[in-house]
């Protein structure tokens, strides 16, 4: 099929997206006189997704957190859906942050959109099955609302091509089959969905927790690794202690919780959204409290107003993808100014007000130490060396991930983060 017009309706643009199971464009629509996305499934793929992700988007068109369906068909070489057009996914967005991750405060305004959203799914009978911060984008268009004339939020969930339906005709739960395999993400999948069970909506908030902590930590303890089997293994040895440790105890009461519930229960949806509201009161956010990428906007604005000098710190400051992290850290290495030290401390400050300051860890310290700043000294380090990406770099990870292991250092994130750290340190 000709990429250039649909139906002679919508003009394709660009490609904004490749997932495993299609492609989205970014077309614009000559009836609606806007951009809208197009996902394309080819009809000759052996697995099919599109269908059950039109169905399950059209039954939960009620809710403020689904993208806005538009329509969908099929042509000689394409079926097709046309929904909203969306910005960034949460992935593209964490890794556009200073230090590749998010502040507290936006973690939980993000977190109770995402709670919300996936409550919503569950309500219209389906589980999502793929949790990931890839599968939530932020809403372009604010003024939009639903049918039921509520305003839509600005976080929205998608894709559903693995979705499944839990209740069956008469709205009971669906049994578990003995055998249904691993679905999802590897790194965000929850344990019964490595050990082959049925998934049920339990799953889809573990996979949400395991996001929550990547947000604030920046990385998982098996993000470097790629082997589902390893990524398991490291899944397992990781109690609330050790995933939790230094966050807020909220979040190990959020761990023993859906550690306690049990393939059919319903999640208590309202208290989880407490235990983060909870944070949000005790570490003095509120409602106008700003997401990270608005503070970041608001400080580049008055950086480039006030001099154009400081524009090599701007790049660096946003770097975008993992090339121009590489351009980025040779700004920084080339470049080091005490102005751009200053910009960058003063961004850090203005976005993790609540957070410890990232003070370097030396080389020379105990690593047995209890020390909060553990996993922030690993932030920093990662995000100074921020273009491990090769081959041998991920497999001197994947070492000392076996190393870790062998020597059962278990239920200790702070000493993995120690080990990643020093590791880094070995590889540069
Ligand atoms: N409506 C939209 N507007 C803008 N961007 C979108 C939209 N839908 C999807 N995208 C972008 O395209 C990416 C891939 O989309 P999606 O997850 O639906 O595809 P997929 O083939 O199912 O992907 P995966 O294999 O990663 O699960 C998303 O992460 C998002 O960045």
């Amino acid at each position: 099929m000709s990429l250039a017009t649909l139906k002679s309706r919508w003009k394709f643009t660009q490609k904004i997206g490749q997932g495993g199971f299609g492609e989205i464009y970014c077309v614009y629509d000559n009836e609606k006189k806007e951009k809208v996305a197009i996902k394309m499934e080819r009809i000759d793929r052996k697995k099919r997704a599109l269908a059950l992700e039109i169905s399950v988007l059209r039954k939960i068109q009620d809710s403020p957190f689904a993208a806005k369906f538009i329509s969908c068909g099929r042509n000689s070489e394409h079926n097709y859906l046309v929904m909203e057009l969306l910005g960034d996914n949460l992935s593209t967005l964490k890794k556009k942050q200073p230090l590749q991750r998010f502040s507290l405060g936006t973690t939980i305004k993000l977190g109770l959109q995402m709670i919300s959203s996936i409550e919503d799914a569950h309500e219209a009978g389906y589980l999502h099955r793929d949790i990931k911060p890839s599968n939530f984008a932020l809403r372009l268009d604010h003024n939009i609302k639903t049918r039921n004339n509520i305003s839509l939020e600005s976080c929205c969930i998608i894709d559903f091509g693995l979705a499944r339906k839990y209740l069956d005709s008469e709205g009971k739960h669906r049994e578990p089959r003995e055998e249904a395999g691993f679905r999802g993400t590897p790194r965000y999948a929850s344990l019964n969905s490595h050990l082959g069970k049925e998934l049920s909506r339990r799953d889809d908030l573990w996979s949400l927790f395991y996001v929550f902590i990547e947000f604030l930590k920046g990385k998982l303890p098996w993000s470097f690794v790629r082997e589902k089997e390893k990524i398991f293994e490291l899944k397992s040895l990781h109690t609330n202690v050790g995933l939790c440790k230094n966050l807020p105890k909220e979040l190990t009461v959020m761990f023993n919780y859906l550690s306690s519930l049990n393939y059919e229960d319903c999640p208590d949806y309202k208290y989880l959204k407490s235990l983060l509201i909870e944070m949000y009161r005790q570490y003095g956010y509120n409602e106008k409290t700003k997401y990270d990428w608005e503070i970041i906007d608001e400080s580049l604005n008055s950086l480039r107003s006030s001099s154009s000098s400081k524009v090599d710190s701007t790049i660096a400051l946003t770097g975008t993808t993992k090339g121009q992290n590489r351009v980025v850290k040779k700004q920084i290495i080339g470049n080091h100014s005490k102005d751009h030290d200053r910009e960058v401390k003063n961004l850090n400050d203005l976005i993790y007000p609540n957070l410890k300051k990232n003070t370097p860890r030396n080389s020379n310290n105990n690593p047995n130490k209890d020390n909060n700043n553990d996993y922030q000294d690993f932030i920093v380090h990662f995000k100074q060396n921020n273009d491990i990406e090769t081959e041998s770099e991920i497999n001197e990870f994947e070492k000392m991930m076996k190393m870790i292991n062998a020597e059962d250092n278990t239920d200790t994130t702070s000493q993995l983060y120690i080990d990643n750290h020093k590791c880094l340190c070995n590889i540069l």
